[in-house]
Parts: structure tokens; C-alpha cells; sequence
């Protein structure tokens, strides 16, 4: 379904298919003024016995005219900052501005698209698309005429009587980025908005919705797009911002990205900037001119190694594909050969990485010699090398040396304690199933999952 571009084709004539110049009470636009502005942005989170830090000293501009992707691991903080930015979570310290007046509540200048849609089922289409304007105060006729024209321009003229429970997710989510779009903010924040679509259907929509925006009859002056999805960010954004999550979440470096729209894959350019951002986020980068690599990691300790999402299956597989490709492959190639995006590999490539089993040069992934001994000797010597690779782990250390100080199990509510000095009880729970997987297969300790315990196996005494 492409959108009708409502300047050519709408029957309906109403506040939203104005040509796009500043709504009433607003300045006029000045391409490249700042719109938002964020300034030494810190936030923390109650821990159980101190506050947990998410962002830290983020400064950022939102600029007229501009899209921009924030990228970055799970955890870096992408959602946390956008949620600041529409003012719906307050700073620990700080200042959030929109054109130029620190916040001090919900931005009036933004509209958020989410990830789940977030449709009030029991209101129809046209309802749940006029919300959003009456919260604003706008009178009831004037709120039909905006809402119906906002529909018409996402492509759902003929649906405003439906409820939300008929519709596919692509047209859910269509209705999600009416709502937003109707009330014609200044910048429109969108929190993975594509990634609950199946992929034609977010390409179809995200298509459509980057033909308005280069026909200049997107109502709105800037977009923020929090995605995981490199491709999706080098197609949409004029600029990407990588947020590193350790020890919590900043900016680790800052990509342009100069290229026409429409933007094609495959393309050289294309192609050169994927990878370029793929190599920051795994911590490889030689990095563009703008680029800041992460710092290098000293002593690795639990708080600065998170274990990452990877079982040990998945990183034997890894392992195994990198020796039938003699050793190393293009990590670009292997993703589009196996049909992945980028970030689906990402925890098994810092999985291996931290293991020792492979580093990432340049555009490659290489196989070390302990990866080779681990994906190819027999079952008994893969499982020594894994063994002794999971042993410079820190958190699988911690609970080996734990266990040898210890006469008896160990609770894994000890372990997570320990960690949540340092992580959100989700991210410390996610580690630690981590670990429980390597050090189980590595014969270090066992895991009675009913008693939440750990014990150590014989053979690591
Ligand atoms: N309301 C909250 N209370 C406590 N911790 C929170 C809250 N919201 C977020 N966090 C924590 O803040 C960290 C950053 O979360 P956030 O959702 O902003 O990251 P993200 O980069 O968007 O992650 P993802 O890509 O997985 O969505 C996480 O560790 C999360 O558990």
C-alpha cells in the first residue's frame, strides 16, 4: 500500500494538508536552527542499594531538516534518551531544551511513534488517531477534519471506522505514525518503530514514509529514530549516533551520512558506511574522520565485561561456519549469506571476541588458533579449550573462585547481588544466565535451576 501524497491526491482538505510552513503560535523554520538540545543529560535509575546510571553527560542537537538514528547495543540507553527528549521521563541531571526553553514536562514540540503501536483497542482508527489533538484542546470538528486527512496521507483512507484488532501490523502502525503526525510536531520520535513489522512490510512502510519526507511534505521539521538495524539507519538518517553502554550509556561516535535519497544497498557508498558503523559498535573501528573509539578496556573486571547474549550452541556455530571459510570471512557477507542483520551477529561476534576465539580485523571476523581447537578438535578437547577459554571470563571466574572459598552451593541471588552494584537487575539476570550456560558446558560448576544454586564440579577444585 503506498502512501497517497495528500499536496497531489486528497479529497480531504483539512489543518494537516496545509503545505508545510510553521503552525500557528510557532516561529518560522530556519533550516539547520536547533530544535532540541540536550546538555551534560545524566540519568540514573534506583538500584537496590545505589542509583543505577543509564546515560551520562549526553550532549546532543536536534537540528531543522534532519533525520537522526540513534544506534547502539541493547541497554545503551537509546529508548531512555528519547523518552527524555519528549519529556516524558525527567533528567537526574542535566537539561533537555526545545528551541532554546529548558523542559520542565512532556515536550509540546514532539510525538512519539512506539515500537508496539500503542492503539487504544476499544476506540476506532479515526479515535484513536484524534487523541493525540485532544489532549491539544483542538475543537471536535477541526480534530475529525486533521484526523481523517492524517489517515488519507499514511494510505488508510476507508479504515477510519475500524478498530485497531482489524488491521495488520503494518497498518497499525500506520495508524501509530498518524497520531503522531497529525498534531505536526516539530521533531517526530520514533522507538524501533519498523521492528514489530515483518521485513517487507517495514520496508514498504518505511519506503513510504521516506518518499514524503523527500518530497518535503512530511509534517513534521526532524525525526530521532532509535533503531537496532544499521541498514535501516544508513537508509532513513542524515546523521547516526552510536551510544556505547559502558559503563553506561554516552555517545561513542557520530557518522554523517551524505547520500541522496532514494538510498539504495549494494551500493559502494552504502555499503562503506554500513560497515563503518557495524565496525564502531563492535569496538573494531579505524573509524571515519568523526569517529571516537571507544576506550580501551584495562583490567577486565564484571563491571566493565558484560557477558553478552550468546549461548554456547550459538558460539560453537559461529565457529564452526569461520573454519569452513578457511578461517576468517566479511562479516557483511556472512550476515547477508546466512540472512541475518547485522545485529543478530553481534553477540556471538563479542562472544568469541571475549573467548579469545576470534578477533575482528577490519571488515573480518578471524578465527584464533584456541577458535580452531574449539570448533574442530573432538568433544572432549573443544570442551578444554572452552574451559579454559571461559576461565578469563570475569563473572564465570568470580563463581569458580566463589565456589573453591566455599564449602557449600552458592544461591545465584549472591551472584546477581554482586552484579547489580553494577547493572539493572535485567541486564545483571541476562549475564548470569550467560554465564550459568558457559560454565555448565565447560564443566566448571553445576546449576540446579529449582534451588537456584551452584555447585562446583569436581574437576575445577
Ligand atoms: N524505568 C526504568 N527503571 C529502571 N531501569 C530502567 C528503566 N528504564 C530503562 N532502564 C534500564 O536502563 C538501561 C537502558 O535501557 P534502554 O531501554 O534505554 O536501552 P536501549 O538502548 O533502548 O535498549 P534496547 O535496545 O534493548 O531497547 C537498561 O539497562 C534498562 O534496564
Amino acid at each position: 500500500m503506498a502512501l497517497r501524497l495528500l499536496t497531489k491526491h486528497s479529497a480531504h482538505l483539512g489543518a494537516a494538508d496545509a503545505p508545510i510552513t510553521a503552525p500557528a503560535g510557532r516561529p518560522a523554520p530556519v533550516r539547520g536552527e536547533v530544535l532540541l538540545r540536550t546538555r551534560d543529560l545524566v540519568k540514573s535509575y534506583p538500584g537496590p542499594d545505589r542509583d543505577l546510571p543509564v546515560l551520562g553527560g549526553v550532549d546532543l542537537d536536534i537540528k531543522d531538516g534532519e533525520i537522526v538514528a540513534l544506534l547502539g547495543r541493547s541497554g545503551s540507553g537509546k529508548s531512555t534518551l528519547l523518552r527524555l527528549l519528549a519529556g516524558l521521563v525527567a533528567p537526574t541531571s542535566g537539561e533537555v531544551s526545545y528551541r532554546g526553553t529548558p523542559l520542565t514536562g512532556a515536550n509540546p514540540g514532539t510525538a512519539m511513534v512506539f515500537q508496539s503501536f500503542a492503539l487504544l483497542p476499544w476506540l476506532t482508527v479515526q479515535q484513536n488517531v484524534e487523541t493525540g489533538l485532544e489532549a491539544r484542546g483542538v475543537p471536535a470538528r477541526e480534530r475529525a477534519a486533521a484526523a481523517r486527512a492524517a489517515l488519507d496521507r499514511v494510505g488508510l483512507d476507508g479504515f477510519e471506522s475500524a478498530y485497531p484488532k482489524e488491521l495488520s501490523g503494518g497498518m497499525r502502525q500506520r495508524v501509530g505514525f498518524a497520531r503522531a503526525l497529525v498534531v505536526r510536531p516539530d521533531v517526530l520520535l520514533m522507538d524501533e518503530p519498523f521492528s514489530a513489522l515483518d521485513v517487507l512490510t517495514g520496508q514498504n512502510l518505511r519506503g513510504d514514509l521516506m518518499e514524503l519526507w523527500a518530497a518535503g511534505e512530511f509534517p513534521t521539521r526532524a525525526a530521532v529514530l532509535v533503531t537496532h538495524n544499521i541498514e535501516e539507519a544508513v537508509t532513513m538518517a542524515d546523521r547516526i549516533v552510536v551510544l556505547g553502554a559502558r559503563p553506561y550509556g554516552h555517545i561513542t561516535a557520530e557518522f554523517d551520512i551524505p547520500l541522496a535519497h532514494p538510498r539504495e544497498r549494494g551500493t559502494p557508498q552504502f555499503d562503506a558506511l554500513v560497515d563503518a558503523v557495524y565496525r564502531t559498535m563492535t569496538g573494531h573501528s579505524d573509524g571515519s574522520a568523526r569517529t571516537r573509539p571507544a576506550a580501551k578496556p584495562g583490567h577486565r573486571t564484571i563491571s566493565n565485561t558484560p557477558l553478552p547474549a550468546a549461548s554456547v550452541d550459538g558460539i560453537a556455530g559461529l565457529a564452526e561456519l569461520l573454519c569452513r571459510e578457511h578461517g576468517s570471512a566479511d562479516l557483511s557477507d556472512l550476515a547477508e549469506r546466512l540472512g541475518l542483520e547485522h545485529r543478530d551477529l553481534l553477540p556471538l561476534v563479542a562472544a568469541l571476541d571475549l573467548l579469545g576465539f576470534a578477533v575482528v580485523d577490519g571488515d573480518d571476523l578471524c578465527l584464533t588458533l584456541a577458535g580452531q581447537d574449539f570448533a574442530t578438535a573432538d568433544v572432549q578437547l573443544s570442551k578444554e579449550a572452552f574451559s579454559a577459554a571461559a576461565l578469563g571470563v570475569p563473572l564465570v571466574r568470580l563463581i569458580v573462585t566463589s565456589l573453591r572459598h566455599s564449602d557449600a552451593p552458592l544461591r545465584a541471588g549472591f551472584f546477581r547481588d554482586l552484579l547489580a552494584h553494577h547493572w539493572t537487575r535485567e541486564r545483571a539476570a541476562g549475564q548470569l544466565d550467560t554465564a550459568t550456560d558457559w560454565g555448565r558446558y565447560a564443566e566448571l560448576y553445576a546449576y540446579d535451576a529449582d534451588r537456584e544454586e551452584y555447585t562446583l564440579d569436581p574437576a575445577a577444585r
